[in-house]
Parts: C-alpha cells; sequence; structure tokens
C-alpha cells in the first residue's frame, strides 16, 4: 500500500496520474535518457552501461498507466526510432481475409466474423489491401509525446543532436506530438544555457510557452525547453508537468 501511494504521488505530482501515457525517451548517447526513466520510476540515481536495446518500463497501479520507452542514443540505436513512433494502425476487417493479413502485427478477435487489427509501419501494405476491402482503417500516432534529452554541458555535439531533432520535427508521423526537450546536466559547471540550448537547437520561433498554454484550436506542436539535472532531482519535474497539459 505504501507502495502505491507513493508511486501515485510521483505520477500525480508530474501530472501524469490516469493518464494512459506513452513517451519516448530519445537523444544522443550519454545526454541522460535511461539515468532519467530509473529516477522516474524508483527515484534512485544508478549509474548505467550505454544503452543497446530498447527497453520500456510499463507502470500499471490501479488506474495509473504511463509506458515509456528508453531508446539508445547511439548511431544504430537511432535506426530503430521510427519503429517506436511510426503510425499504428487500427481497423476492423472481416475474418476471411485473414489469411490476408499475415504482416499485421497483433490481430485481436473481436467476434466471430470481425477483428481488430494493430499494426505498426507497415503503411505500404495497409494502403495495397485496402483497394480489396471495404474496411476503413485509420492511422493513430503511437505516440503521445517526446522527451528529447540533450547534454547540456557537451557543446561540440550540439549540432549533432539538433540534427537528430530535426528529423524528428520534421518527420510527418510525428506532426502533432509535444516535445519536451529537457537541457540536462545543469549541475556541472559551465553548461550551456537556456539561451544557449534554445539557440543552438535552433528553436528561437519554435517554443510555444511555458504554463498553461491553450494550442488546441491553433495546429501548432507544443514544444518547450526544460533545464534540468537528473542527478540533483531538479527542472524535469516543471518539464514533465508542463507536457502533460497536453497529453489527451
Ligand atoms: N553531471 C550529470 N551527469 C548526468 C546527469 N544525468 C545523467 N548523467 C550521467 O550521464 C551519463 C549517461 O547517462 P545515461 O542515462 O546512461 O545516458 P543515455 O542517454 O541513456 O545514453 P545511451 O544509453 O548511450 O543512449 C551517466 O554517466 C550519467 O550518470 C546529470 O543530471 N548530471
Ligand atoms: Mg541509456
Amino acid at each position: 500500500m505504501f507502495l502505491v501511494d507513493w508511486f501515485y504521488g510521483v505520477l500525480a505530482s508530474l501530472g501524469l496520474w490516469q493518464k494512459e501515457a506513452k513517451i519516448l525517451f530519445l537523444g544522443l548517447d550519454n545526454a541522460g535518457k535511461t539515468t532519467l526513466l530509473h529516477m522516474l520510476k524508483d527515484e534512485r540515481l544508478v549509474q548505467h552501461q550505454p544503452t543497446q536495446y530498447p527497453t520500456s518500463e510499463e507502470l500499471s497501479i490501479g488506474k495509473i498507466k504511463f509506458k515509456a520507452f528508453d531508446l539508445g542514443g547511439h548511431q544504430i540505436a537511432r535506426r530503430v526510432w521510427k519503429d517506436y513512433y511510426a503510425k499504428a494502425y487500427v481497423g476492423l476487417v472481416p475474418c476471411l481475409t485473414r489469411s490476408n493479413w499475415s504482416w499485421a502485427k497483433h490481430i485481436q478477435p473481436l467476434d466471430k466474423t470481425l477483428f481488430i487489427l494493430y499494426i505498426g509501419c507497415k503503411e505500404t501494405a495497409i494502403q495495397m489491401d485496402i483497394k480489396q476491402s471495404c474496411w476503413a482503417i485509420t492511422g493513430l500516432c503511437a505516440v503521445d509525446a517526446v522527451v528529447y534529452l540533450v547534454d547540456a554541458y557537451d557543446k561540440e555535439r550540439f549540432a549533432e543532436s539538433k540534427k537528430e531533432l530535426d528529423a524528428l520535427l520534421s518527420d510527418d508521423a510525428l506532426a502533432n506530438v509535444p516535445f519536451l526537450i529537457l537541457g540536462n546536466k545543469i549541475d556541472i559547471p559551465y553548461a550551456a544555457s537556456e539561451d544557449e540550448l534554445r539557440y543552438h537547437l535552433g528553436l528561437n520561433n519554435f517554443t510555444t510557452g511555458k504554463g498553461k498554454v491553450n494550442l488546441v484550436d491553433s495546429n501548432v506542436r507544443p514544444l518547450e525547453i526544460f533545464m534540468c539535472s537528473i542527478v540533483r532531482k531538479m527542472g524535469y519535474g516543471e518539464g514533465f508537468k508542463w507536457v502533460s497539459q497536453y497529453i489527451k
């Protein structure tokens, strides 16, 4: 019971209570993604090896669901980022065609004649099959938010970090997904300031404002920078609170 209360408290304080959020932790290697995940999970500071394989923490207690995906940041790991945010497709198909849908990742029977289909990253195949089927298939965005970490001390890698961030921001599959940019490691002297980071990431005209900013009718993607130090447990809480207002 103590655990439940404690965990409820952590999520509630981050504004994520009762939200079924799927959140991706992205950013270059060494930015602090795994450190953050474990700090959120059990408030412990653990020294980690560089992440080789994507990991996820699905935390579900009572009504609370919060799934965080920690994808490694090194060059090879970056290639799989897209697999985690490509649109998932959900639709109903007649069971007779089931054999044609072998590429579907997961088919869940609804009743004897209908199935619900869950697919990721198979846009081309879906479009081909749609022609033979009168059933509507809709694309759903696979993630609710991206937390993009940048090592604010490692100024030499800002350009590399910007390049990866730009690729994410211009990807259609993430078109309306809120981005929380965390400038981490501000406990180290001479780490970049928020203004410096905003400038180097080319976000001067793209941040949408802290606090409560209603963007519902504006078609503008919520995006903000929050500076933090995960080891000092500071800064990221404000960021999560900010992003939670945009998670439906
Ligand atoms: N000074 C300082 N170091 C930090 C902070 N957060 C993380 N680190 C250190 O940064 C290093 C990398 O942290 P990780 O969490 O493993 O980084 P990562 O983003 O998961 O890296 P990959 O798994 O390689 O993608 C570790 O040595 C952490 O202890 C922080 O707030 N301040
Ligand atoms: Mg890691």
